[in-house]
């Protein structure tokens, strides 16, 4: 079976070391994909993850990986190899899956886009490992356990690291980071509904700055 190459692994790490935070996106308007990413940028975020939740998504990583050339733009939410194969012929750079089957784990082997797979236990952790995973999602985070889960895990698995996401907020996000085997955190709070609704992307850019200043 293929094993993940160094170029898989050294992009994921490079992914997850660009910034602390990696906010979850989900494009509910065509127009707001790239106010919304400029303003995320602007607040000091390297890393995008635009999710499949909407259909704009795939659209939206296209015209962002365009227009923003100095931050990673990956896709979040892929669970098919179909959505896989979709991300990746519109350029994300990355792939976030929330978790795992071994058909993905075994695609993003050898996709051109590599995969950041979600797990929430070490029985998935373990058929990822074999692969040669060892960057993962961790999701969702707080009710898979949270910080105690993470700080079990690096017993058997040292060499794990992992972006905790699911339930983590801008006052969470640093007792996170503190973990040695934590790279990044992800979440929406970076992007309340209701300042993306109205358009209010200074107020976006604010709640960046103010959560990295709190890291
Ligand atoms: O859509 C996906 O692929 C996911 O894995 C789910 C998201 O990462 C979490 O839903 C984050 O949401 P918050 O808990 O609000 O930060």
């Amino acid at each position: 079976m293929n094993q993940l190459s160094d170029f898989h692994r050294e992009r994921v790490q490079a992914v997850l070391n660009a910034s602390p935070l990696v906010p979850v996106i989900t494009i509910n308007h065509p127009d707001e994909a790239l106010p919304l990413c400029q303003a995320l940028v602007d607040g000091g975020i390297r890393v995008l993850e635009i999710t499949l939740r909407t259909p704009h998504g795939v659209k939206a990583i296209e015209q962002v990986r365009k227009a923003i050339p100095d931050a990673w733009v990956g896709a979040g939410t892929v669970t098919s190899i179909a959505q896989y194969r979709q991300v990746e012929a519109a350029g994300a750079q990355f792939v976030i899956t929330p978790g795992v089957t071994e058909a993905i784990l075994e695609f993003g082997v050898t996709s051109e886009a590599p995969l950041l797979p979600g797990i929430s236990t070490i029985s998935e952790l373990m058929v990822g490992y074999n692969l040669g995973y060892r960057e993962f999602k961790f999701f969702p985070a707080e009710v898979a356990g949270g910080i105690p889960a993470l700080k079990a895990f690096s017993g058997p698995f040292p060499d794990v690291t992992f972006c905790p996401t699911g339930g983590i907020r801008r006052n969470t996000a640093k007792d996170y980071l503190a973990l040695k085997n934590v790279s990044a955190v992800g979440g929406t709070w970076l992007t309340p509904g209701d300042a993306v609704a109205s358009g209010d992307w200074g107020q976006i850019s604010e709640i960046v700055r103010g959560s990295l200043a709190d890291l």
